[in-house]
């Protein structure tokens, strides 16, 4: 300290006395605070160490993912830092559990820059799932006010436009992934699109970790696909479609991509999620200033979605690829091979297709939230399905649904042609009886269909006793009651 300064000259606060103050107390905590509609909300699940009060935890949350650092500073009297501080209001304990809370917090709108995910995300899940006082985190749901999603451009299709355009209504659209995922040359390539699209798929896929390798360039597998795709159409009169994969290293690499599978003819493209939410929403501006349809891979998901107590609900994830703006987005099977609760999935399908969201607990639906008119977002069904679950699949999954068939469709001991027409045939079967008003779950539709379709008999007989019963590990925490199944 300069010899001349005798004493400190700072406010006189409780607030700005130097050093380590709790949280709570420095204001990110306010159980009277009253949400503003322009409020972005966040619902986190925490898990403390032990220890340490749950209210000081989720303060700490709302401090470290707004505006604080570990220590009061100054500077925060330069700037309307009790606005811009974000408030946990509300602390629940988790039912079920001794050691896990729901926190509520609030952010003042004016924290986020104007349509920009990565920015909303580097504050929301920035540094807080690293902080030592929690043992677990999980970011669990948002409510995005109005306000903010009427920054983003939101789905650049949507699935009223898409049924458009393909001419497909009142019935799931069908797809299927090429398999074997890597290996196959451009020409083989192209024959499996042929096959699958022909015997009545409306889509075939590229895989998720399909882009340019040593045994088939892009350019190679774009040709063949699109071959196939307007070989089928001719032949049957549809709209048919292969999802192009242009996930690349570069964003440059992707619009070179997307552009040449525009030149050629392609009705759709495809992206991983792992390219991050910056090409994510480039891509969904390029797709919809292109009329193209733009489906999304989640490929890398369940690296943070699976566990219940750290990580971020994949409902999140939903939410933040409506308003990044793709137009499918894979969400779950509940039947399949894949990690899938019938209720978690339920609600992610209704973040995805509903116009406005209530609060809905068992399915994990936390806040009301008005979509402000972005479009829907079409959810994909897909790993480890097969047509014998189509009753459970229209079941669960309803109309508004791509249900892709990979194993289901290519390892169909006829061949690939004979797996697409099961696949159809068994989807027609049974929305005819859904429409008929017949109890299509319990009735023994597919069987009756496959006496006069031999495709569908071969595919029974093959997989009908095929299930993947395991224990979800994201289930819900509160029990369903009448009134909150939608
Ligand atoms: O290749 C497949 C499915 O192949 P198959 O149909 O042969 O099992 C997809 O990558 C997974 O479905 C992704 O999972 P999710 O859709 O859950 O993200
Ligand atoms: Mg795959």
């Amino acid at each position: 300290m300069p010899e001349n300064v005798q004493e400190r000259t700072r406010i006189k606060s409780e607030r700005y006395e130097s050093g380590v103050i709790p949280y709570a107390k420095m204001g990110y905590w306010d159980a009277d605070y009253s949400v503003k509609d322009t409020d972005i909300l966040a619902l986190f699940r925490i898990t403390p160490q032990p220890g340490v009060d749950p209210v000081e935890a989720a303060a700490a949350v709302a401090g470290e993912s707004s505006t604080a650092t570990w220590t009061v500073v100054w500077t925060d009297l330069l700037t309307a830092c009790d606005v811009y501080r974000a408030k946990a209001y509300r602390v629940d304990p988790v039912p079920g559990t001794t050691d896990q809370f729901f926190a509520y917090i609030a952010y003042e709108c004016d924290l986020f820059e104007e349509g920009s995910l990565p920015n909303l995300t580097a504050s929301i899940i920035g540094n807080v799932f690293g902080f030592k006082a929690v043992k677990a985190l999980r970011l669990e749901d948002m409510r995005i006010p109005y306000a903010y999603l009427k920054t983003f451009q939101g789905p650049a299709t949507g699935v009223i436009v898409e049924r458009e355009r393909l001419d497909k209504f009142g019935r799931p659209l069908l797809g299927a992934t090429v398999k074997p995922k890597l290996g196959l040359s451009g020409k083989n390539y192209g024959r499996v699109v042929f096959e699958g699209l022909s015997g009545g798929l409306d889509f075939l896929k590229d895989d998720e970790n399909i882009n340019s390798q040593a045994f088939m360039r892009w350019r190679e597998r774009f040709l063949y696909c699109m071959e196939g795709v307007n070989r089928s159409a001719a032949a049957t009169g549809e709209v048919k479609g292969s999802y192009l994969n242009v996930t690349a290293g570069t964003m440059e690499e992707m619009y070179v991509r997307a552009e040449y599978a525009k030149e050629i003819g392609s009705v759709i493209i495809m992206i991983d999620l792992v390219i991050g939410y910056t090409a994510i929403q480039s891509m969904s501006i390029w797709a919809r200033a292109n009329d193209m349809i733009l489906h999304l891979h989640r490929a890398g998901n369940s690296t943070y979605a699976r566990q219940k107590n750290h990580g971020i609900n994949f409902r999140v994830i939903c939410k933040w690829m409506r308003m990044a703006g793709v137009d499918h987005i894979h969400a779950g099977t509940v039947v399949g091979k894949l990690e899938g609760d019938p209720l978690m999935v339920k609600g992610f399908y209704n973040a995805l297709l509903q116009s406005s969201l209530e609060i809905n607990l068992p399915q994990g639906l936390f806040f009301d939230m008005d979509w402000a008119s972005l479009r829907k977002v079409v959810p994909v069904a897909s790993g480890g399905i097969h047509c014998g679950q189509m009753h459970q699949l229209l079941y669960y999954l309803g109309d508004d649904v791509v249900l892709q068939f990979g194993g289901g469709t290519i390892g169909h001991p006829d061949g690939i042609q004979a797996g697409a027409t099961a696949n159809r045939v068994a989807l027609e079967v049974m929305v005819l009886a859904r429409n008929e008003g017949r109890d299509y779950v319990n009735e023994e539709i597919l069987r009756d269909g496959a006496k006069s379709c031999g495709p569908l008999k071969a595919a029974l007989d093959l997989w009908k006793d095929i299930t993947f019963d395991y224990t979800s590990t994201d289930t819900p925490d509160f029990v369903e009651t009448a009134t909150e199944s939608k």
